[in-house]
């Protein structure tokens, strides 16, 4: 994502290029695999074991939910699950109408089409999906001039699954489309403590069970963020030369990777501080907000505000956003006067 301080920051829940090479091995492959978000599990099984029985394509799915909850993860389980191929791309890559019947054109009967980000595909390309996803046809004019006709490309049925962090931006017609729409949720502290554990046979090192509670505790409800923490702490346990990662170094490394108690870092500090200190707490626009921080409003709406939100440190209002008593006692002020 368009984040220019993603290199730094430790909790930034996007995914980089060095993260994609583990990534593979990190991925569970299959739905008893999937730790958490049981709801979204256990619905999509029966989808999946009644679509098997039909012997059809399973109903197009729609994810959405923060970054690093596990959605591209889950597409694949889901595609592994229903013993089909899955074709992988994202709303921005697909730039004309053609090069979306190329992708479908390539499809196996039942297979995935997998298109992250969905919320920004170009509109005539969304307008190609419709009849694709509805009726598994698409019309698309050839030639040029007089030559122009045309012509009608009956397709495999395939499922579509779509990802995106803003389903609110989806447009109307497309949502619609979808059979099946999950709302993928932060992760419990447990739920992220068996990911960890997990993780950490994927990286051959071992953590002391505290050590990845804790870990847990800071990871912001974020697998992504719990991987990359984990990946970090063991470096400073290497260093050190534990056997095993333990809770000391895990809460030294932390301090010093300034993520705190509650899994929130310099940009969640900075923007709070920038509230309760420019603002007499809010309410703030987000406009407001964004400008102050040096991120866009994509960002802070996307990534940032969900937790905040999710864990009150602030409310939204219809004039904006507002900070809570939570937050100043987190952040070390005297407590808000009430109005
Ligand atoms: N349920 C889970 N169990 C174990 N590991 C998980 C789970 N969900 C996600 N992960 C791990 O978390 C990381 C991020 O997951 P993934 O890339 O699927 O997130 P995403 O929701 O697609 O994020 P984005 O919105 O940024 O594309 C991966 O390393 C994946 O292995
Ligand atoms: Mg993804």
């Amino acid at each position: 994502m368009k984040n220019v301080n993603d290199e730094e920051r430790i909790i930034g829940a996007e995914s980089s290029e060095e993260d994609e090479t583990i990534e593979l091995s990190l991925r569970p492959q299959l739905l008893a695999q999937y730790i958490g978000q049981d709801k979204v599990k256990s619905e999509m099984k029966i989808y999946i074991k009644a679509a098997k029985q039909r012997d059809e394509a399973l109903d197009h799915v729609l994810l959405y939910g923060p970054p690093g909850l596990g959605k591209t993860t889950l597409a694949f389980v889901i595609a592994n699950e229903m013993g089909v191929h899955l074709k992988s791309t994202s709303g921005p890559a697909i730039e004309k109408a053609g090069d979306l019947v190329a992708l479908l054109s390539e499809l196996n009967p039942g297979d995935v089409l997998f298109i992250d980000e969905i919320h920004r595909l170009a509109k005539p390309v969304e307008e190609v999906l419709y009849s694709a996803m509805e009726d598994f046809y698409i019309d698309i004019v050839v030639g040029e001039g007089q030559t122009t006709h045309a012509v009608h490309v009956p397709l495999p049925p395939f499922t579509l699954i779509g990802a995106t962090t803003r389903a609110g931006q989806l447009s109307a017609p497309l949502r619609d489309r979808f059979g099946i729409i999950e709302h993928m949720q932060y992760y419990s502290v447990e739920d992220l403590e068996k990911i960890i554990q997990r993780s950490s046979v994927v990286f051959s090192t071992k953590i002391d069970p505290e050590a990845a509670i804790e870990l847990a505790r800071r990871s912001r409800g974020t697998p992504r963020v719990a991987n990359r923490l984990l990946k970090r702490v063991r470096d400073f346990a290497e260093v050190k030369g534990e056997e095993a990662i333990s809770l000391v170094t895990t809460k030294h490394s932390l301090h010093l990777l300034e993520v705190d108690d509650e899994g929130l870092d310099q940009t969640d500090r900075k923007l709070l501080r920038m509230m309760i200190e420019n603002y007499g707490g809010g309410p703030v626009g987000i406009k407001t907000i964004a400008a102050n921080v040096g991120e866009d409003t994509d960002t802070i709406e996307e990534v940032y505000e969900p937790y905040l939100l999710q864990k009150g440190f602030i409310t939204r209002t219809p004039r904006g956003r507002s900070v809570t008593q939570k937050a100043y006692l987190q952040l070390g002020y005297p407590p808000k006067d009430e109005k």
